[in-house]
């Protein structure tokens, strides 16, 4: 089984992507409109973030949940025990960035927000009406003007050789929120899941966008859409020496969104922080 890129100029390109993430909880879209040099840009200076000590200065917040986590608190997945190999920076639009980052990084977050948008009507427009009738607001609207959406710079540092036993990138795991935007990051190492219990590379050629179904989506549509683990693998041979920069945006419901019978969108994310002792 392999993960096929989608075209967005294509003209089927919202049926093909909403069938791939049927298949596999995953999409991939090539020449999409969200800017590659832009994208670049903010893997080169947010590379020179992480390898300065002015991180220290934005130490994240517990409450607020904005700012660096470095890698001696990085999290570990549901399930495991062993700690990511990883540091990462929380962006909120409200939250704290460091002023000469803040153009960048805010034009992205607008981008791949409204790129999300678009997707979700696509998600919705070709869910069967049985599924779709039991979405509380179009899918589109969940976001909008959302402040719980989250976009994460990850910086993955070379492997030293003194990681944990164990230790890997990022290890399974399911995103909690509705959907989660991923442009390919600048080294490989991304896997799913399938079916079948196998692993395979999700593409990684830089300029693809790469878009996953959360459990929040999982939730809405009563398991139609499938939240499905993945993972980042560690780099082998002269790899190891390469840092891997990679920038999700997860996509989060207002808080008072209805997802279910059984949760909002913010009893929803309680539960699930409840349980990975974040809070
Ligand atoms: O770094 C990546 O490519 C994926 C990161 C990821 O899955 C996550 O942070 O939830
Ligand atoms: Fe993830």
């Amino acid at each position: 089984m392999k993960l096929e890129t989608i075209d967005y100029r294509s003209e089927d390109c919202a049926k093909q992507f909403v069938e791939s993430l049927r298949e596999t909880g995953f999409g991939v879209l090539s020449n999409h409109p969200i800017s590659k040099e832009l994208v670049e840009t903010i893997y080169k200076e947010w590379y020179e973030f992480f390898q300065s000590e002015q991180k220290q200065d934005f130490l994240f917040k517990p409450e607020t949940q904005d700012g660096f986590f470095p890698a001696s608190i990085s999290e570990t997945a549901k399930g495991h025990t062993v700690k990511d190999i990883k540091e990462y920076f929380h962006v909120y639009p409200w939250g704290r960035i460091p002023e000469s980052l803040k153009q960048n990084i805010l034009a992205y977050y607008k981008h791949a927000n409204q790129l999300a948008a678009e997707l979700l009507g696509w998600i919705e427009q070709y869910a069967p009406e049985d599924v779709a009738k039991h979405f509380s607001i179009p899918l589109p609207k969940m976001i909008e003007d959302s402040q719980k959406t989250l976009l994460r710079v990850l910086h993955y540092p070379p492997m030293l050789g003194d990681e944990e036993l164990g230790a890997i990138r990022a290890a399974a795991h399911e995103d909690i929120n509705l959907i989660t935007v991923l442009p390919a990051a600048n080294e490989p190492g991304l896997q799913v899941q399938t079916k079948d219990d196998t692993w395979i590379d999700v593409p990684s050629d830089f300029g693809n966008i790469i878009i996953n179904i959360g459990d929040m989506l999982q939730e809405a549509s009563g398991g139609y859409y499938p939240s499905t683990s993945h993972r980042v693998i560690n780099p082998e041979g002269t790899d190891k020496t390469k840092s891997r920069i990679s920038l999700p945006l997860f996509l989060h419901p207002n808080p008072e969104v209805v997802l279910s019978e059984r949760y909002t969108a913010d009893s929803y994310l309680m539960e699930r922080l409840r349980e990975l002792g974040v809070i």
